[in-house]
């Protein structure tokens, strides 16, 4: 079973909210004085992660939050992912690499072994295929999956992804296409490959379109909350509610500021549910 089919049925389960691990120090209600800015972040992300695992489909982990607080928050990284991890939900670690194929081999063993060992990668696919082949063999042999960025959720979207070819594609559907075909080799069980693609559920231009021509393809989607995506244009990148996971980062980790006298991780418990009420509702309209 390949971690694409663990979150098939994560969802199927729990519903699609992907909890997004972006932890920023500023975001704590409270620190302690005592203890790192790193450490405050870890108490902060296994409370948040102790009250939404029964409401969560995955996790994703964004590696930035943690890399700008250097060692001590590497320190945080590592442990957020073995905590998300213990959950047995399935965690994606958003590093959005892309690099020659040598390079992206070292990143591969970074991220899906070792002390950053995370079950999903988020990937860029400017330079090529090349910059994501050398991720494949773990795909194969370990059932890791990638989501390679497709058509993003932020205003710069249009800047290269929306362009369009000679033969009246845009450079998305050029990315999407390529990604597809590749991920026909790594099928599985649930029918979905362990090749995902990132599809912002900010832009909901031919949404049905993009469901229709990947139905093998599983989607991260993110946007929801923050960035003003609605459930009911999200819900047309879904099938049936499945097929992809919803990502929300600061709409779930700073919930507790929109409901007074809450602590932080009921109300980011309460915000789960109500997105995923939200989510589903939509998908049971269509
Ligand atoms: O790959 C991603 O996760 C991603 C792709 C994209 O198109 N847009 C996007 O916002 N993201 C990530 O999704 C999260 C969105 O965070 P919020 O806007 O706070 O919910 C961040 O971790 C972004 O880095």
């Amino acid at each position: 079973m390949t971690n694409m089919d663990k979150l098939y049925e994560s969802v199927a389960a729990n519903g699609p909210v992907c909890v997004g691990l972006d932890t920023e120090i500023s975001y704590l209600p409270t620190t302690d004085t005592a203890k790192t800015a790193g450490e405050n972040v870890v108490e902060f992300n296994r409370a948040l992660i102790a009250a939404t695992k029964g409401v969560a489909g995955c996790y994703k982990v964004q590696i930035a939050y943690y890399e700008s607080l250097g060692l001590d928050g590497m320190r945080a990284y590592a442990e957020t992912l073995k905590m998300a991890r213990a959950t047995g939900l399935p965690v994606i670690a958003d590093i959005k690499r892309g690099d020659i194929a040598k390079t992206a081999e070292m990143y591969a063993k970074a991220h899906f072994t070792g002390d950053f060992e995370a079950d999903i990668v988020t990937l860029a696919p400017y330079m090529g295929l090349d910059s994501i082949s050398p991720y494949l063999p773990y795909c194969k042999d370990q059932g890791k999956g990638v989501f390679v960025l497709c058509r993003t959720s932020n205003p710069g979207a249009k800047d290269f992804e929306y362009q369009k070819l000679a033969d009246g594609r845009h450079i998305y559907d050029l990315v999407g296409d390529s990604l597809t075909e590749m991920g026909k080799d790594y099928m599985g069980e649930c029918g979905y490959s362990s090749i995902g693609l990132v599809i912002g559920g900010t832009y909901t231009e031919e949404a049905t379109a993009i469901r229709a021509a990947y139905k093998n393809t599983f989607f991260l989607i993110p946007g929801y909350g923050a960035q003003g995506g609605k459930a009911a244009d999200i819900a047309q990148y879904l099938t049936k509610g499945n097929g992809g996971v919803v990502n929300s980062s600061r709409g779930i980790l700073l919930a507790y500021k929109k409901q007074p006298g809450v602590a932080f991780d009921e109300a980011a418990y309460n915000e789960c549910v109500r997105m995923r009420e939200d989510i589903q509702g939509e998908c049971n309209k269509l």
